[in-house]
């Protein structure tokens, strides 16, 4: 469980970033941060790995707080995706996944054959293992930054809007990867999007932004767009408009997830915990 406790960033240039924020994010499940630019969803995820501190208050990782924590071995066992993958130029992808694991002290070879079975994890082909990111797509770039994200085991996977730059139709592809990964691997994951979409169809828990990452709602999917918290909830997931691009229909067999089509876009199953989470 990460926990956020009274927590506040204020920038040296005086912007507050982010104004007594206070969330339980549990583990084993995914919370996804949606907001529109310049919320603060950004600089939440790095007070996880300490890429930022806050100036007030405490961040806790299982009740440990984490400015107690050394930043780099911190780091280093959390995974972390970005935009445009974040991936080493002039290392192979094979390196580029093992190199985290290498700096923790495994062997290099060890970590080079861990290193490909993480390809198989994320779909990739292990023939693409001696390229150099520049010699895949825009969404094999991605998938090796996922590897990479994950190569050290970690519990916790931070994913900073991973699919922001890929086209549509490889976006939907690596959303469906990421529902299956969160499946078999049962991370921790939290993910920043400005896609309300993206955020219902991955969320076990939602969290609607605003300026200072002030919560203006928080829930399961099902919770909020069956009962958006204020008129900017309801604008943010566009309710207002009577054509949000999803919605909820309930079959014999549960609650789907339908697109402004009626196509079914994800199915909304019952969490252990009995509430109902996104897919
Ligand atoms: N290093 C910094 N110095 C000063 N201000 C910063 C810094 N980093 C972020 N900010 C400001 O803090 C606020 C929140 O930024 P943040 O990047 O967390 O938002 P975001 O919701 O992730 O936005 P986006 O979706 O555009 O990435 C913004 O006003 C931003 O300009």
């Amino acid at each position: 469980m990460i926990e956020f406790r009274s927590v506040s960033k204020r920038f040296d240039d005086g912007t507050l970033a982010v104004d007594d924020f206070n969330l339980v994010i549990p583990s084993r499940k995914t919370t996804v941060l949606v907001g529109s630019s310049g919320s603060g969803k950004t600089t939440l995820l790095r007070m996880i790995n300490r890429m930022v501190d806050p100036s007030d208050g405490t961040v806790s990782i299982d009740g440990d707080d984490i400015s107690g924590i050394e930043p780099v071995k911190l780091r280093r066992s959390i995974g972390y995706v970005m935009q445009n993958s974040g991936l080493l130029p002039h290392f192979k992808v094979i390196d580029n996944v093992a190199t985290v694991p290498v700096l923790n002290g495994v062997p290099r070879k060890q970590a080079r054959a861990q290193a490909l079975e993480l390809l198989d994890t994320v779909g990739l082909n292990r023939d693409l293992a001696n390229r150099y990111p520049s010699q895949l797509s825009g969404g094999q770039q991605q998938r090796v930054g996922v590897a990479r994200g994950l190569a050290a085991n970690p519990n916790i996977l931070l994913m900073d809007e991973p699919f922001g730059a890929v086209d549509p139709i490889v976006r939907a592809e690596l959303q469906q990867e990421t529902i299956r990964l969160q499946r078999d691997l049962d991370k921790t994951v939290v993910f920043v999007t400005h896609d309300i979409d993206e955020a219902f169809l991955l969320g076990d828990q939602v969290v609607i932004l605003e300026k200072g990452a002030r919560i203006a709602q928080i829930g399961s999917p099902t919770e909020i767009l069956a009962n958006p918290a204020s008129d900017f909830v309801a604008t943010f997931i566009g309710a207002d408009k009577g054509k949000r691009a999803l919605s909820i229909r309930e079959t014999a067999n549960g609650s789907i997830l339908v697109d402004s089509d009626g196509r079914a876009a994800g199915v909304l199953v019952a969490s252990s915990a009995g509430d109902e989470s996104g897919v």
